[in-house]
Order: structure tokens, then C-alpha cells, then sequence
């Protein structure tokens, strides 16, 4: 099987002054762990995105800067959009794209996320694709299952030559900002489930190189468990990642 070195990524969301971002960075300088051991991502708003990058080069994190969405088209004329060639252009290393608050309040469709992987790879970007669906109702062990429709429908167009630089992060929609994660069971189910979908997508060579993380009220005290799942490859963090300190003791966690 595949090695899949985990990827933690912090998903700022619509918080931070630019001054808090900076101390953020500054507060985790000299202490994330080798790079070869575990990736780590920060994901915030794309105001912030081109001196981050700046930032991390001078303070020598070893840590890519995310989009928190990104648009189809490399340029044109989408007002209020981001193109995914000028965040490459920045030095960007991806964008979450369909996260679930983007589904619910900004009629994120299968159909746009679909068109948003595509140009993130096309652009060189790591697309982490959010997928909030009820994975209980289907079976793994069911040689005729049907894969996800998040996965059936949003990653259909994806050239399977590229398909294992995507990374897909389980968020279920109840999880997040709660006080509750599912089970460990229901977790390594869903991502086996994922990870099933993905090889009827494309193959189970290019599924067994995804990584799979999970998101929802991950926290320090429940990070550790989590991540010693066998088909889980990382964590997406909401409010966890905010405070550096709790960041860095769930980014070693990964280890
Ligand atoms: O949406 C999330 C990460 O993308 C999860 O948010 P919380 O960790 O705050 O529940």
C-alpha cells in the first residue's frame, strides 16, 4: 500500500486581524516537526494569502498556504473571484474547495466543485475536497457499491493521472463547530467508504495514494485517536487551529 505522509491543515475560516496571522507564524517558528514526517497546511482568506507566503519563506516554515475557495477559470471576467493561476502565481499551494458551510450558504453544487478541481490541477494546486455525506447507509464490503455521490459527481471530469494530488477531507456537517465527533468506527467506515468510492472512480492504486483527513471538533484531546486510523491521512481544523499552541500539539499528534 501507498505511504501517505499526513497533512494537517488549519482552516482559519473568516477570523484573524492581519496582525494576528503574523503572530500565529512567528509563535510556530522552529517548532513544527520534519516536513518528510508530516505536511502542514494553513488555509485563511486570500487577503492574507500573498504575505503569508512571504512570511513563511523568511521564517523558514516548512508550511504550505491554502485558499479557503478558488474559481474554475484561470482569468476573465468573474468579479469577486480567485483565480486559481493567480494564487499559483503567489505561490499558493491549494484551496479547500465544496466545504460545507460554502455548499449550504453559497450554493457550493457537486458540479462547481467539479470544475474547481480540475482548474486547481491544472494550475498545479492541491484541491482538498470537502464531502459531508452520510456515508452510513453504504456498505464497503458491497462489491456493487455505488460510489459517493460527492465523489461520483464532483470528481467525475478529473484526469485519473492526476486524480492522487487531491485530497479529500471528511467533514460531517453535524461535527462541525459542535461539541461532538463521530465515533472512531463511523470515521475509519467513512473514509474506507471514501477510499472504496475513490477506486471505483478511478483505481485502487490512485485511491490507496489519497489522503483522507478528517474534520469536525478535532481538538488536541481527541487529534491523537483520530489519526491513528488506518485509512485517516490528517485533519482539517476549524477552531482548534486558531491558537498555535493547540495547532502544534495536534500537528505532532500526526507523528
Ligand atoms: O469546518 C471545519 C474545518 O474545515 C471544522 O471546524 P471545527 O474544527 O471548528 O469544528
Amino acid at each position: 500500500m501507498a505511504e501517505r505522509i499526513p497533512l494537517i491543515v488549519a482552516n482559519w475560516k473568516t477570523n484573524k486581524k492581519v496582525a494576528e496571522v503574523y503572530d500565529f507564524l512567528q509563535e510556530i517558528q522552529g517548532k513544527l516537526p520534519d516536513a518528510n514526517k508530516v505536511k502542514v497546511g494553513i488555509a485563511a482568506q486570500d487577503i492574507y494569502l500573498h504575505e503569508m507566503v512571504k512570511q513563511s519563506k523568511e521564517l523558514k516554515l516548512p508550511v504550505s498556504v491554502i485558499a479557503e475557495n478558488v474559481h474554475w477559470a484561470d482569468e476573465g471576467s468573474y468579479t469577486g473571484e480567485t483565480s486559481p493561476a493567480a494564487l499559483a502565481d503567489i505561490e499558493v499551494s491549494g484551496s479547500i474547495i465544496g466545504h460545507y458551510e460554502r455548499r449550504k450558504m453559497f450554493k457550493e453544487t457537486n458540479g462547481s466543485v467539479g470544475l474547481k478541481v480540475t482548474a486547481s490541477l491544472r494550475n498545479g494546486l492541491i484541491p482538498i475536497v470537502a464531502i459531508a455525506e452520510d456515508t452510513t447507509r453504504y456498505n464497503p464490503d458491497d462489491e456493487d457499491m455505488a460510489p459517493l455521490t460527492e465523489i461520483a459527481v464532483g470528481l467525475a471530469g478529473v484526469d485519473r493521472q492526476r486524480a492522487e494530488n487531491i485530497v479529500i477531507a471528511y467533514e460531517p456537517a453535524w461535527a462541525i463547530g459542535a461539541a461532538e465527533t463521530p465515533s472512531l468506527e463511523v470515521i475509519e467506515h467513512a473514509a474506507r467508504v471514501i477510499r472504496k468510492s475513490l477506486a471505483i472512480l478511478f483505481s485502487q492504486e490512485v485511491a490507496d495514494k489519497i489522503r483522507i483527513q478528517y474534520g469536525g471538533s478535532a481538538t488536541p484531546e481527541n487529534s491523537k485517536d483520530i489519526l491513528g486510523l488506518e485509512d485517516i491521512d490528517g485533519l482539517l481544523i476549524g477552531r482548534a487551529s486558531l491558537e498555535p499552541t493547540a495547532f502544534l500539539s495536534m500537528v505532532n499528534d500526526a507523528i
